[in-house]
């Protein structure tokens, strides 16, 4: 059946918006997760509410822990007393669940199946099922070892943990996932990375900031190597920040629209690798301004290329990409080889949406080339993949007859996306999320 499109809103006048950004799918998806090993009740506040955060509550109330949604949103979890087996958990696409929850599991006193969409089944996992087997936990499935979904993690109660290595080039998350659980390892985990490149630092050093947050003993011992002790996970009440990635669409529309757009609520300090928009953005042609806590991005009517290492951000490709092709000038994107492993191909999804739309992109081994051209409407195919959906709406701003097939994929992390870029639109729109 062929999802119904939406037409992208072509924008006639200048934004001037405030968008309040719902809560960041990452932090979100690691305080749950640790709110299911801690030593006492976690209370969230202001978590996100999406179809990646709904499948890590499901997952974790699955293995044991009690979550409890209250009216306004927040999200009260009571710690799994054991980590219980016997379940059956359901990872859908989201990354962050495919990869945290298989070590989780691991401690159950039983046998745990998973699986998820079709492309998860695709999605890249040998770093996690490997690194169980190393730790001595079997991953099968049809009683032989596998590294993709679905599969069984065998779990014996416990994980003794020590010394491993791993080769996280195709994603950052396979080293948070273990790291994740390291404090409920017996002798703790001291983890090597071995591959030539590592992505997403930035969500790395977000593992290790939420375990010390949550009173781990987490640090790095170097570039590409970690050690966390073994110890109590604390609980009680954390507050989640907004999401910097998904803010990412709405402040690219200042640029791509002109006018303001602004996020209250912009952390002071962050790991999220979101927070490398501010510079980005600017290097764009915007200006940014960070007043108190609000951001205010406001297009000035320059919009460059750049040439840029996006490896720390590579989440950010898609929007930047939307931006690039609006661009007076070249742009290319390197550092993000693994994007081909993300929700679809993003790489080669993205030269292909490019090309329908006018536009002149190609790939390079590591990133993309987006040259300047003109452009026109056209269908959009999104790939159930949330961040194409944002890419066409983001160009749709500034060019008339562009529809998104299936923009429903927005709710993997962002609830209401269509209603939230309409109230941005609405004039003198304050649209709340
Ligand atoms: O740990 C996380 O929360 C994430 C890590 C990154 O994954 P990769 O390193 O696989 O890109 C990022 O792209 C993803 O959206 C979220
Ligand atoms: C890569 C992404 O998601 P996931 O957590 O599924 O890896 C993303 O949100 O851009």
């Amino acid at each position: 059946m062929t999802a119904p499109s939406w037409a992208a809103p072509h924008a006639t006048t200048p934004l001037d918006a405030t968008v309040e950004v719902p809560g960041s799918k990452s932090l979100t998806n690691r305080y749950l997760l640790l709110a299911a090993i801690a030593a006492e009740p976690t209370h969230l506040v202001a978590p996100l509410h999406s179809r990646d955060s709904a499948l890590m509550i499901e997952a974790i109330r699955a293995l044991g822990a009690g979550v409890a949604v209250e009216p306004g949103g927040d999200v009260h979890v009571t710690p799994a007393a054991t980590i219980t087996g016997g379940g059956t958990i359901d990872v859908g696409l989201a990354g962050t669940v495919m990869r945290f929850v298989p070590p989780l599991a691991a401690l159950a006193d039983g046998d745990v199946h998973l699986d998820g969409d079709a492309r998860a089944r695709e999605r890249p996992m040998a770093a996690v099922t490997r690194a169980l087997g190393a730790l001595g936990v079997a991953v099968t499935h049809d009683g032989e070892p596998t590294d993709a979904f679905p599969l069984t993690v065998h779990g014996t109660g416990g994980l003794e943990g020590g010394e491993i290595e791993i080769d996280a080039s195709s994603s950052s998350q396979f080293v948070s996932a273990l790291l994740l659980v390291a404090p409920r390892m017996r002798n703790g985990l001291t983890l090597t990375h071995v591959g030539d490149t590592l992505p997403s630092q930035p969500h790395i050093d977000m593992t290790l900031a939420v375990l010390r947050e949550r009173g781990v003993e987490a640090r790095e011992l170097g570039h590409g190597r970690w050690r966390v002790e073994p110890g109590m996970v604390a609980g009680g009440r954390v507050v989640v920040e907004p999401d910097l990635s998904n803010a990412g669409p709405f402040l690219a529309a200042a640029l791509a629209a002109g006018g303001t757009v602004r996020v209250p609520r912009w952390p002071a300090t962050t790991t999220q690798p979101g927070d490398d928009l501010r510079d980005i953005l600017t290097a764009m042609g915007a200006r940014v301004v960070l007043d108190g806590d609000t951001l205010a991005v406001t297009g000035t009517g320059t919009l460059r290329g750049l040439d840029l290492d996006l490896s720390r951000a590579g989440e950010l490709a898609p929007t930047l990409a939307a931006l690039a092709v609006l661009a007076d000038s070249p742009t290319r994107l390197r550092g993000i080889g693994h994007l081909r492993g993300h929700e679809t191909d993003r790489l080669a999804a993205l030269v292909t949406e490019i090309t329908r739309l006018g536009g002149s992109a190609h790939e390079l081994p590591d990133g993309l080339a987006i040259d300047p051209a003109p452009l026109h409407g056209a269908v959009v195919e999104t790939y159930h993949d949330h961040r194409m959906a944002t890419f066409g709406a983001v160009v749709g701003l500034a060019v008339a007859g562009v529809e998104v097939l299936d923009v429903a994929t927005t709710a993997k992390t962002l609830p209401d996306f269509p209603g939230m870029w309409r109230r941005m639109l609405a004039p003198g729109g304050t649209p709340t999320a």
